[in-house]
C-alpha cells in the first residue's frame, strides 16, 4: 500500500521538482498539488505539467493533503508552515527537506500541530535551481536523513521513510543537532571553501587578466561547480546552522594553519604524511563502492 495518496509540494524549485518527478514515475496513482511563491515558477510548472495542480496560494495547495513537503529555503519554512497551518488537514503530515535541521525543527514544531512534524533531508542535489532542474531519479541509492522531532508521531515517521523508499532513497534516522554537525563538515563547509576559493581566484583576474580562467584545471572547476550553487538557498544555510559551521570552521582553520606552517618550514614529513593519509581516506571510500565524482556528492554506491 502507498504510504500517501494525495501529495502537495510547497517550492517547486529543484528539489520539490524532482519529488513531483519522481512520484509521478514511482508512484503514478498518487494525486500532486503543490505552490511556489513565484509566480513565474507557478507557470512554468503548469507548463510542463509538474503536478495534478499548481495553486495561487499556499493554503489551497494543502486542502486535501496526506503529506504536504515544504521545500523553500530553510529561512522561509516558518513563514511557509504559519501560512498554511489553517488549512491542513488535521490528519496530514508535514515534511520538508531543508539542508539544516535544528532551525527547521524549531520553525515547524512551533507552528504545525504537534506530532505531525516529520522533518528530513534528501542528500542529493546540483548546483541548478529552478523547477526545470529537477529530475525523476535525483533521490536514486542517495540518502535520505529523517530528524524526527521528540514529539514525531511513530507511525508518521514510518509512512515519511517509505515515501522516501519508494521514490528511491536510502534512508537512515538522526537526531537533528546530530544531523546539524555531521552536514556541517560533509556539505556545509565543502561550499562555504568552494564560494572562498572562487571569490579569491576572481579577485586574482584583476591581476592575471584571464590567466585564471584560462588554465583553471580539474580542481579549480569542481570549485566552480559547488560556487554556483543558490545564493538564497546558501545564505539560508549558513545563517541557520550557523553554531555547527562555526565549530567546524575553527577546526578547519586549525589544520590549515599547521600545513601553512609546514610549508613555510619546509616541513616536507607533516605534508607528505597529511596528503598519504588524506589518499588513503579517499581509496578506502572508493573501495566502500562510494562515491566517484564530485558531483555524486552524498552517493553510497557508484
Ligand atoms: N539544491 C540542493 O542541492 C538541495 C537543496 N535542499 C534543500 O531544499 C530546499 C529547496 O532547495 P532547492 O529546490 O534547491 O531551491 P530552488 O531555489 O530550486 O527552489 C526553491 C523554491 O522555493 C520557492 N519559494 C521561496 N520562498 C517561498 C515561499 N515563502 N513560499 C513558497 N515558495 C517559496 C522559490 O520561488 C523557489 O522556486 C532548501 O531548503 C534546501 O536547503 C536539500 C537537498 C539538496
Ligand atoms: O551539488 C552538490 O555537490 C551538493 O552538495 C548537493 C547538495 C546540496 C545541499 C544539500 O543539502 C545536499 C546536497
Amino acid at each position: 500500500m502507498l504510504p500517501f495518496a494525495r501529495v502537495s509540494i510547497i517550492g517547486l524549485g529543484l528539489i520539490g521538482s524532482s519529488i513531483a518527478r519522481a512520484v509521478r514515475q514511482y508512484m503514478p496513482t498518487v494525486r500532486l498539488s503543490g505552490h511556489d511563491a513565484s509566480a513565474q515558477v507557478r507557470e512554468t510548472a503548469r507548463r510542463i505539467d509538474l503536478l495534478d495542480d499548481v495553486a495561487d496560494h499556499a493554503g489551497a495547495a494543502v486542502i486535501d493533503a496526506d503529506l504536504v513537503i515544504l521545500c523553500v529555503p530553510v529561512g522561509a519554512m516558518g513563514a511557509v508552515a504559519a501560512e498554511i497551518a489553517a488549512d491542513l488537514p488535521a490528519d496530514a503530515i508535514v515534511s520538508d527537506v531543508g539542508s539544516c535541521k535544528t532551525s527547521v525543527a524549531q520553525a515547524l514544531g512551533g507552528v504545525l500541530p504537534p506530532g505531525r512534524v516529520v522533518p528530513a533531508h534528501p542528500v542529493a542535489g546540483t548546483e541548478q535551481s529552478g523547477p526545470e532542474a529537477g529530475f525523476a531519479t535525483l533521490f536514486q541509492r542517495r540518502w535520505c536523513i529523517v530528524t524526527p522531532l521528540a514529539d514525531s508521531d511513530e507511525a508518521a515517521v514510518v509512512r515519511v521513510e517509505e515515501f522516501w523508499r519508494r521514490i528511491g532513497a536510502d534512508v537512515e534516522r538522526m537526531a537533528p543537532d546530530h544531523h546539524d554537525l555531521v552536514l556541517a563538515v560533509t556539505s556545509h563547509l565543502p561550499h562555504l571553501i568552494a564560494y572562498t576559493i572562487v571569490g579569491t581566484a576572481d579577485d586574482l583576474e584583476q591581476v592575471t587578466q584571464s590567466e585564471v580562467i584560462k588554465f583553471s584545471a580539474g580542481g579549480f572547476r569542481d570549485f566552480t561547480r559547488i560556487a554556483a550553487s543558490d545564493p538564497v538557498m546558501w545564505r539560508d544555510v549558513f545563517l541557520s546552522n550557523k553554531e555547527a559551521v562555526l565549530e567546524m570552521l575553527q577546526r578547519f582553520s586549525e589544520d590549515l594553519s599547521q600545513l601553512q606552517r609546514a610549508i613555510r618550514w619546509g616541513d616536507g614529513d607533516a605534508l607528505y604524511d597529511r596528503f598519504a593519509k588524506t589518499r588513503a581516506i579517499r581509496r578506502s571510500i572508493v573501495d566502500q563502492g562510494q562515491d566517484d565524482a564530485a558531483a555524486d556528492f552524498g552517493r553510497r554506491h557508484d
